[in-house]
């Protein structure tokens, strides 16, 4: 029925590395072109990790340049996942923090593995660092503004039912079902005439994505601006060495 997996690989724990951020956007655009393809599964080859989210190794102690170039690639990722013409459904096969779970939240259905230690959030808080207005409104657009606000202040990684109870994820099924599942729930949205289901998507995600789109540059100098301050330097060096600490 025309539906391509891209499996995260990028081990240990599928960071989200300028490289990964920029082949994920070449295979995504790959497939939008082949109109062979109608569906995409967002997997995770890594053993319970989906995605540890955005790579702290490229946000930290790099170059200006670096950074911006960076940021470009999240923002481009994010765009491409978000407006995209195919059918993207996220088969959550790990934990899934902050750029982790924004990449399954720009999916149009989201199947977690039934594991309690599979947590999802936007937890950026609790690196001492802000998620961005477009993270924000990719996760009030899907769980609302009041949940969203909670969530975010807070830092909150979910655990399976939770997710479910405050719909950031559409299903939670036992962990050797997720594929299965994601494939038939793919099959139901295929069903649906693709130029009516691809507009309706648009309709409700141009606004958002447009926000983004309108102040590129700017949102690029305001992270280079936020990522090059000394505390938030020191924060995720320290986030980052405790990261490292867990093991000795
Ligand atoms: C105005 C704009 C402001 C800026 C906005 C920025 C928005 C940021 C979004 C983000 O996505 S920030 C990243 C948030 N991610 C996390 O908080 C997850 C951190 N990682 C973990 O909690 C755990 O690693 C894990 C994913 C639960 C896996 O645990 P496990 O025990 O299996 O592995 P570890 O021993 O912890 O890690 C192995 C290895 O990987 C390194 N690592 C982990 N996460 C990251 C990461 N996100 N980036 C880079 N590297 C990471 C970890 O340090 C270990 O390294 P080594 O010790 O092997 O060198």
């Amino acid at each position: 029925m025309g539906v391509a997996v891209i499996k995260l690989k990028n081990p240990p724990v599928n960071s989200l590395s300028l490289e990964v951020l920029t082949e994920f956007v070449i295979s995504l655009e790959k497939l939008e072109n082949d109109k062979t393809f109608r569906g995409v599964i967002v997997t995770s080859d890594c053993p319970g990790i989906f995605s540890a989210g955005l790579d702290l190794t490229e946000m930290c102690g790099k170059s200006q340049a670096h950074y911006a170039e960076y940021w470009r690639a999240v923002q481009e990722l994010w765009l491409r996942l978000y407006l995209s013409n195919l059918v993207l459904i996220a088969a959550i096969n790990g934990v899934s923090p902050a750029g982790g779970c924004l990449m399954s939240l720009t999916c149009d259905y989201r199947v977690l593995a039934d594991n309690p230690k599979y947590n999802m959030g936007l937890n950026e808080t609790l690196l001492g660092i802000v998620a961005p207005s477009w993270f924000k409104d990719t996760l009030v657009n899907t769980v609302g503004h009041r949940t969203a606000e909670r969530a975010l202040q807070l830092g909150l990684l979910f655990p399976p039912a939770e997710a479910l109870r405050v719909g950031m994820v559409d299903q939670v099924v036992p962990e050797d079902q997720v594929h299965s599942t994601a494939l038939s729930v793919m099959a139901q949205w295929l069903a649906v005439p693709d130029h009516a289901r691809q507009l309706t998507k648009n309709l409700m995600r141009k606004p958002t994505a447009d926000r983004l789109v309108k102040q590129r540059d700017a949102d690029i100098q305001y992270f280079l601006r936020f990522i090059s301050r000394d505390s938030i330097q020191k924060s995720l060096r320290v986030y980052l060495d405790k990261l490292r600490q867990k093991k000795g």
